[in-house]
């Protein structure tokens, strides 16, 4: 099954939660000090505690890379794909280059990792977007209009009248998606930005970070991003879901926390 067909299917089990995997190690439960798989035990843990509630998981690469727990990440999503075999993983690197270290990107989210999804930062180009792009079955996640506090800065300049914003995400929906496999990052501290995205880009899912810890409106995100009720988004939460607690009922914990996003958000579609 593709990205997007195992996303659709989600979607119709009635999530739209995405639990981002961010691994602070310095916030974790004390049972984990001293073993040596602590990510990949705390995930693995977190994984199994939200797997019926999710839409997809997405691990953020560079909470790996920085503590060399790349091979962690690798098991992480070999659970995944193993024990949870419905639920897609987006591996969160947004990538970006010229074009023949892009097609070495992909390989490394895709083959390497195992990945079924990746973030990209579109902002070079065409030729930078595209080796992503042509492996059909894979999704790729363009950055579009970001949800942290600079991100107005250069992404909602004008260009010929319309933000910056506006032209990644037409591109992206007329060029980019011959393969049907785009879909766009759109911030939830951005409501009225992703209102004019949603009418340039009808059909692209976005992925939806800034729940939570950011302050973003899950409100203005329903109302403006859906595609249909209960369509069209992943709505992340990474320490909102996985910090919930530290002490030994951390899985309860951010199972209860999914919970309550999963039900917030299909209430307010009216599922
Ligand atoms: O615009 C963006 C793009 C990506 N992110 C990533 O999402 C999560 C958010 O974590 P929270 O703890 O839920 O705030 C994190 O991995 C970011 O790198 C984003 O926040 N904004």
């Amino acid at each position: 099954m593709t990205f997007i067909e195992q996303l659709r299917q989600r979607w119709q089990a009635g999530t739209q939660v995405c639990v981002g995997l961010d691994p602070f190690l310095d916030r974790f439960p004390a049972r984990f000090e001293g073993d040596n798989l602590a990510i990949f035990h705390f995930n693995r843990d977190i994984i199994d505690a939200t797997a019926d509630l999710v839409c997809c998981f997405k691990p953020q690469f560079a909470h790996y890379a920085a503590v060399e727990a790349e091979a962690e990440l690798k098991a992480t999503i070999r659970y995944i794909k193993d024990v949870h075999p419905d639920l897609p993983v987006i591996l969160d690197s947004k990538r970006g280059d010229i074009g023949s270290t892009a097609g070495m990107y992909a390989r490394e989210a895709f083959e390497h990792y195992g990945a079924d999804a990746v973030t990209v930062n579109p902002y070079m180009g065409s030729d930078t977007v595209l080796p992503f792009a042509e492996h059909a079955d894979k999704g790729v996640i363009l950055l579009c209009r970001t949800s942290n506090p600079s991100a107005a800065e250069f992404q909602n300049l004008e260009i010929d009248g319309e933000p910056l914003y506006i032209h990644v995400a037409r591109r992206a929906q007329q060029h980019w998606n011959a393969n049907g496999n785009i879909s766009l990052v759109v911030g939830a501290t951005a409501p009225e930005e992703m209102a004019r995205i949603r009418d340039v880009a009808p059909d692209l899912p976005f992925l939806v970070p800034g729940i939570g810890a950011q302050g973003g409106d899950l409100e203005g995100t329903v109302r403006n991003g859906q595609t249909a009720p209960g369509e069209g988004l992943m709505i992340n939460s990474s320490r909102g879901v996985l910090y919930a607690s530290q002490g030994e009922d951390f899985a309860e914990a951010a199972r209860e926390e999914a919970l309550k996003l999963r039900d917030r958000i299909r209430a307010l579609s009216g599922v």
